[in-house]
């Protein structure tokens, strides 16, 4: 059946994300070698597998806090400004760099606080310094996110007072206060007792209701995954073994290995 023309009431949705052929080594580890990957607009898309299998790579990468070795990245339809240089990718322009990864926010399994600073100030400390947003409106909307996951009560206290599940709620609230397009979760759980990942958890499934939101989740956590998630992608050694909505992810991997995997993970 030919395809269904385009027209304005039809336009397919916008890529948030575009990896091309992306290519990273560690010493002489390969660690991805021509990794591909689309995300559309608003996907959740969770992205597990073995340790070691290259998922906080692809994380890193997108975030900026690695460089590939070879391939394009596109955000929103841009591509990152990389130019070869020595045999190596190195960013060309940085001022466009920083502007098109600006809607990009991670959030990481080790929280990442700044420690000298309050719960509060951790989530104000890049809308006001990065954004110049006028301090007492960052603090304004500050504290509504940290009322939004109960931590209004302890905007004033240090990290080394917060509990591990109250630190990472304020990590995720300090990514949120940049209005992310895109938010990065690597695994922000794994660090967690057990009692309190689900405190983690219901916060990211409030934010996974937001529609407008791109969510790439790296987690170990397959009951997870399967709530919130439309899309799985399951990687090992570094290639994408399977890619697939959800629900067929989960109950019916076609892949040997993803069914292997997902014995193992249940
Ligand atoms: N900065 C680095 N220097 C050297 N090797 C690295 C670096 N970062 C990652 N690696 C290696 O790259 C491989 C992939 O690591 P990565 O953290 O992406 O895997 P992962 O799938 O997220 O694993 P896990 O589930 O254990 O976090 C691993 O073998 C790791 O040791």
């Amino acid at each position: 059946m030919p395809a269904a023309p385009e027209t304005a009431h039809h336009t397919p949705p916008l890529n948030a994300l575009r990896l091309s052929g992306i290519g990273k080594s560690f010493g002489g580890a390969t660690i991805l070698s021509g990794f591909s990957l689309d995300v559309p607009e608003g996907q959740r898309l969770a992205l597990i597998g073995g340790s070691g299998s290259g998922k906080t790579t692809v994380l890193r990468l997108i975030a900026g806090l690695e460089r590939p070795d070879a391939g394009d990245i596109e955000l929103f339809g841009r591509r990152l400004p990389y130019r070869r240089f020595a045999g190596r990718l190195i960013p060309d322009d940085p001022p466009e760099m920083r502007e098109l990864r600006r809607p990009i926010g991670m959030v990481f399994q080790h929280f990442n606080l700044f420690l000298h600073l309050t719960a509060l100030e951790n989530v104000t400390e890049a809308p006001i310094h990065v954004l110049g947003q006028p301090p007492a409106e960052a603090r304004r909307e500050a504290l509504a996110l940290l009322d939004s996951v109960g931590l209004a009560d302890l905007a004033d206290r240090y990290p080394r007072q917060l509990s591990g599940g109250q630190q990472q709620r304020v990590a995720i609230v300090r990514a949120l206060a940049l209005r992310p397009r895109v938010l990065l979760f690597d695994e922000v759980t794994a660090s967690l007792d057990p009692e309190k990942v689900a405190e983690v958890l219901a916060v990211m499934r409030t934010l996974a209701t937001d529609e407008r939101v791109t969510m790439i989740i790296v987690t170990h956590e397959m009951g997870f995954a399967r709530e919130v998630a439309d899309r799985v992608v399951f990687m090992q050694r570094g290639v994408i073994v399977e890619d697939a909505p959800a629900i067929d992810f989960f109950t019916a991997p076609r892949d040997p290995r993803s069914r292997a995997f997902l014995n193992l993970a249940s």
